[in-house]
């Protein structure tokens, strides 16, 4: 079998991963290898910003994962889009830039996570971030991510903006700022007119250096150990199975689905569940695949008066002419994505934080183009989905197979918890009285969901729990914990509990969901990681 050595071996090469990549191989004393499931980021359509609705439309990069049918949620099969290229799910995702609210990282402290309050980890923020506003007390001037204000521009940005205010809810310059509430601009990761995922922003640019190895069509099949101690990682590679060896640590950033899933494969899990597969057990631990959370949101749509720039830039001659615009010269339409607003709200049930997020979407969702005569266009719509920010449902992911290639079931639960239906009733709610405001009148030309045949509550009920989806940010099925947390996972220092040269570094460690999209707060995860395999924490 082929065996090689290294210092670190890091499986994933996602938004944690590549990050953590980066900052090891910062010391050239460490060799440093990357393991991928996936192939390299070089499709075009993962570069352009605009390409997002191809790809997450075809699922392109894609494991392809699906739920099992969701009890609360019509029993349907969702998908989880998660991406499998170099980059993760920052090469696949929608690129918005949410770092999260001061009072999620205090919780998660609160809760036994020691070292993760607001105050340990903002400096983690501000080192991970280019912010096009330069360095201030909060963001970051100087590092490898690029963020920037979204440029969409459209009439309709501007008369929501003006509805919001006419519904009583305040503008706000800067939500990843000293105050999250409020409605403003959406913040992305963007360079140039390009994508600027974790592997543009810190994996390639750590190429170079010379003792960073990255393997990709490379699955990890297990973690290899030595009584409790991981040495190693064994993986598959066209076809061979062949095993990495790590002198220092291995580092699992294989995300919130797959880094359960590693770990149960590798014997450590709740022991009647390895036992059902015949996996020996290396270490108990019952919480691995336990505790996730996700985003659960509902779609609200309108049909819009006159086109908007969407219908506008869609029809096929324009749209070439957009493309070579942004492919040459990185500006114009397909550089951002169209929508550009982001809003974080209370309910009635909101305790201190925000509750409710607003995401403004200015087309169809999976308009395509067109030409008349031989196409005609698309009825325009826009779209808010509005988002429940801390859900209490949780999800699990648990082994369905043995086999290190097969998908694990993924059960997220959605809308199981009482509470999170009433938030989410409440912010449909919430977001109809916005609408209903003198400013966004003359953009609406109908209701399209819910739709006029849906009068009572019990239609609406099913109409909502048959079109939820989830806004993918699982996350939690490695929580992080005090040490006499039985349910954690790793501990606060993000090794693996009663294991030995192991951690787990990516989105499965949050100890709950914060009210956020979770990239930024994952690649800050792996910042601050880095910090602690280095002793510098
Ligand atoms: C469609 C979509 C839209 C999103 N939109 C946003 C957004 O706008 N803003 C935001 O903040 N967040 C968004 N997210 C969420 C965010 O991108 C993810 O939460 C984040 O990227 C997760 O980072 P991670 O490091 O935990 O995992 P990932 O980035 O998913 O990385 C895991 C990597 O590990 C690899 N891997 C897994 N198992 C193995 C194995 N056994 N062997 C080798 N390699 C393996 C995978 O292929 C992948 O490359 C979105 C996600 C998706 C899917």
């Amino acid at each position: 079998m082929v065996t090689s050595e290294f210092d670190y071996v890091i499986v994933g090469a996602g938004s944690a991963g590549c990050t953590l990549a980066n900052r090891l191989t910062e010391d050239a004393n460490n060799r440093v290898l990357v393991l991928e499931a996936g192939g390299w980021d070089n499709d075009f359509w993962l570069k352009l910003p605009l390409g997002w609705g191809k790809v997450y439309g075809e699922r392109r990069h894609d494991w392809h994962y699906d739920t099992e049918p969701e009890t609360h949620a019509g029993n349907r099969k969702m998908e989880v889009a998660r991406g499998k290229v170099i980059g993760g799910s920052s090469s696949t995702n929608a690129m918005a830039y949410v770092r999260g609210n001061r009072g999620d990282f205090d919780r998660w402290a609160d809760n036994g996570a020691r070292g993760w309050s607001y105050k340990d980890v903002l400096p983690y923020f501000k080192k991970q971030e280019s912010w096009e506003g330069g360095e201030t007390e909060y963001r970051g001037g100087s590092g490898p991510l690029t963020t920037r204000r979204s440029r969409y521009a459209d009439p309709l940005v501007d008369a929501y903006f003006e509805a919001a205010g006419q519904a009583g809810h305040p503008f706000n310059e800067d939500y990843n700022g000293a105050e999250q509430y409020g409605l403003a601009r959406m913040q992305a990761t963007i360079r140039n007119g390009r994508r600027c995922s974790t592997s543009v922003a810190y994996l390639r640019p750590a190429l170079p250096r010379g003792n960073l190895t990255v393997e990709v069509n490379a699955q990890s099949t297990r973690v290899v150990f030595e009584n409790n101690r991981a040495v190693g990682v064994e993986y598959r590679q066209n076809g061979e199975t062949k095993i990495a060896r790590a002198a220092k640590e291995v580092l699992l950033c294989g995300g919130t689905i797959n880094s359960p899933q590693l770990l149960m494969l590798s014997g450590i899990g709740a022991p009647e569940e390895l036992a059902a597969f015949n996996i020996p057990v290396t270490v108990a631990l019952p919480g691995v695949g336990k505790n996730m959370q996700d985003h659960v949101a509902a779609l609200v749509i309108y049909g819009r008066n006159g086109g908007g720039p969407v219908q506008k830039n869609l029809r096929l001659d324009r749209l070439a002419w957009q493309l070579a615009q942004g492919a040459l010269f990185g500006t114009g339409f397909t550089t951002d994505l169209p929508g550009g607003i982001i809003g974080f709200l209370k309910t009635q049930y909101a305790n201190a934080l925000p509750d409710a997020q607003l995401l403004f979407i200015a087309g169809p969702l999976g308009a395509a183009p067109y030409l008349p005569p031989f196409k005609a266009a698309f009825e325009d719509t826009f779209a808010t989905r509005i988002v429940v920010l801390r859900p209490d449902s949780r999800g699990t992911i648990s082994l369905a197979s043995a086999d290190p290639l097969a998908h694990p079931h993924i059960r997220h639960n959605l809308l199981s918890a009482g509470n999170d239906w009433n938030v989410l009733k409440a912010a449909v709610a919430l977001f109809g009285d916005v609408a209903n405001q003198p400013a966004l009148k003359p953009f609406i030309s109908r209701q399209i969901a819910p739709g006029a045949n849906i009068k009572t509550d019990e239609q609406f009920e099913t109409f909502i729990r048959n079109t939820v989806v989830t806004t993918h940010h699982p996350c939690g099925t490695c929580k992080m914990g005090a040490d006499d947390d039985e349910t954690a996972v790793v501990d606060s220092n993000l090794r693996v509990r009663g294991a030995e040269n192991l951690r787990v570094v990516d989105a499965s460690v949050f100890p709950d969901i914060i009210g956020a999209n979770i990239n930024a707060a994952t690649i800050m995860i792996a910042e601050r990681a880095a910090d602690l395999i280095r002793g510098q924490a």
